[in-house]
């Protein structure tokens, strides 16, 4: 199993390049299944759950055509309506294929997403949605069985609670619905626009996106069309998070800071100096992080996906400072690894209280999930010594290259094999 091993106290100098999101290919790539069109994407991030989206979605028979980060998809033989538990239960996103076969071909079989380990993540709005639009379904041997004789009905729906994947499944469902469909407390998150204008593109009949309520009109059909990913606002704010800890001065490329806003809010306070021009940001960071207290929500809130990075930052910070994390109910696995590297971070429920350390000292550590192991990074990146990361599995689920980009920049960070 591979691990990473960083022997920190190194300044960060140069050019990052970010990639393409994640939350927003892994949606983008399902929509191949909505048409018979080609699909083509470019700035696909090169990451392990694109891998297995991409497995997955050549098992029904779509078309994979890959050249680097530029990604065709053709959905012109779709033989199998199926998802499998055995690629399901390595990345939870796989539920986004639900919609699309389901609108499109009137029937899918989906294994049924487990729990994972930031919290249980049950999927009963994207079910409530759906049977809304008219889908008969069952749950039966750990697989949804869905079905919707005729065609899915356009449907008003409103969610108990904003959900992000929720929102893309009903939204791809309802593009080729008979009808309107109006989606109330729908996810605002970048990654659920750059979706939506994806559907746009392709022809579909989408309002309000960027808003909590989306409007569409369901089409006879979606045509192919062409894309480029959004940027990972995500992997932007975790460099950031990194030179804000580490101290030094880079220059994050093809970024979209009108994503992260709250988050650039935060580095501030914390004492990062930026400078936005145009899709870049250079980034100065000398002496130690101010803490920051932050409540994690659903956007324009801060984002749970940050909130182990931050935290990561807040453990060397000269003060103490509060983090509520709101969204799921076990995302502190990160708080006891980083306590062995020295951190002074006590939970209580939902909240974290952290006692800024004078220093942290490098040890072996365990990553148990994909932000965790991030901001165990930036944490082993700040610490003196060296610092041996294992399970990093889920780091390259959503981190393109991870340790190349930071060597590149002057860290001392090697991945064993
Ligand atoms: C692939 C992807 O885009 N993943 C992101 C997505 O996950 P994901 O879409 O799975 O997260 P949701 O927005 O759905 O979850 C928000 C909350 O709602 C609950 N819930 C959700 C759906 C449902 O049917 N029932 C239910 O109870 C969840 O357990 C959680 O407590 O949004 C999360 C919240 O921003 C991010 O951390 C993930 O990185
Ligand atoms: C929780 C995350 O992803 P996923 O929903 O794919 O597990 C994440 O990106 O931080």
């Amino acid at each position: 199993m591979d691990k990473l091993q960083i022997n920190g106290g190194k300044r960060l100098n140069g050019e990052i390049p970010v990639s393409g999101a994640k939350n927003a290919a892994l949606p983008i790539l399902c929509a191949g299944l909505l048409t018979a069109g080609d699909l083509e994407l470019s700035n696909v991030p090169r990451l392990h759950d694109v891998r297995t989206i991409l497995k997955l979605l050549e098992q029904t028979g779509l078309k994979v055509t890959q050249d680097d980060e530029r990604v065709t998809l053709n959905g012109a033989n779709i033989t199998s309506l199926e998802a499998p538990y055995e690629l399901v239960k390595t990345m939870r996103a796989s539920i986004l294929v639900l919609g699309p076969l389901l609108a499109r071909f009137g029937e899918a079989k989906v294994s049924l997403p487990g729990g994972c380990a930031i919290g249980s993540r049950p999927v009963d709005q994207h079910i409530k949605g759906l049977r809304q639009m008219g889908a008969e379904i069952t749950i039966e041997g750990g697989y949804i069985h869905a079905k919707a004789p005729g065609k899915l009905k356009g449907a008003r729906i409103h969610t108990d609670m904003i959900t992000v994947t929720g929102t893309e499944n009903l939204l791809m469902a309802a593009t080729l619905a008979i009808g309107e469909t109006v989606l109330e407390n729908a996810a605002r998150e970048p990654e659920v626009t750059d979706l939506a204008n994806l559907l746009v593109a392709m022809g579909a009949k989408i309002e309000g996106i960027g808003t909590d309520r989306l409007v569409i009109q369901g089409v006879e059909a979606l045509h192919g069309a062409q894309h480029a990913v959004i940027s990972d606002r995500i992997e932007a704010a975790t460099f950031l998070c990194a030179v804000a800890a580490t101290g030094g001065d880079i220059v994050l490329l093809n970024t979209r800071t009108d994503t992260f806003d709250v988050a650039l809010d935060k580095l501030r306070e914390i004492g990062l100096q930026m400078t936005v021009q145009g899709d870049t940001i250079r980034a100065r960071m000398d002496g130690r992080p101010n803490p920051v207290s932050f409540r994690t929500t659903e956007y324009p809130g801060f984002p749970t996906d940050m909130q182990a990075q931050f935290m990561a930052v807040n453990t060397i910070a000269a003060g103490s400072s509060k983090v509520t994390e709101t969204i799921f109910e076990n995302r502190f696995m990160h708080v006891q690894e980083m306590n062995r590297l020295g951190a002074q971070i006590s939970t209580e429920g939902n909240t974290a209280n952290i006692l800024g350390a004078d220093r942290l000292v490098g040890a072996p550590v365990m990553a148990t999930d994909l932000r965790a192991s991030a901001s165990l990074v930036i944490a082993g990146m700040a610490a003196e010594g060296t610092t041996l990361i294992d399970r990093i599995y889920h780091l390259d689920r959503g981190y393109d290259r991870m340790e190349v980009k930071l060597s590149a920049v002057g860290a001392d960070i090697v991945r064993l094999k």
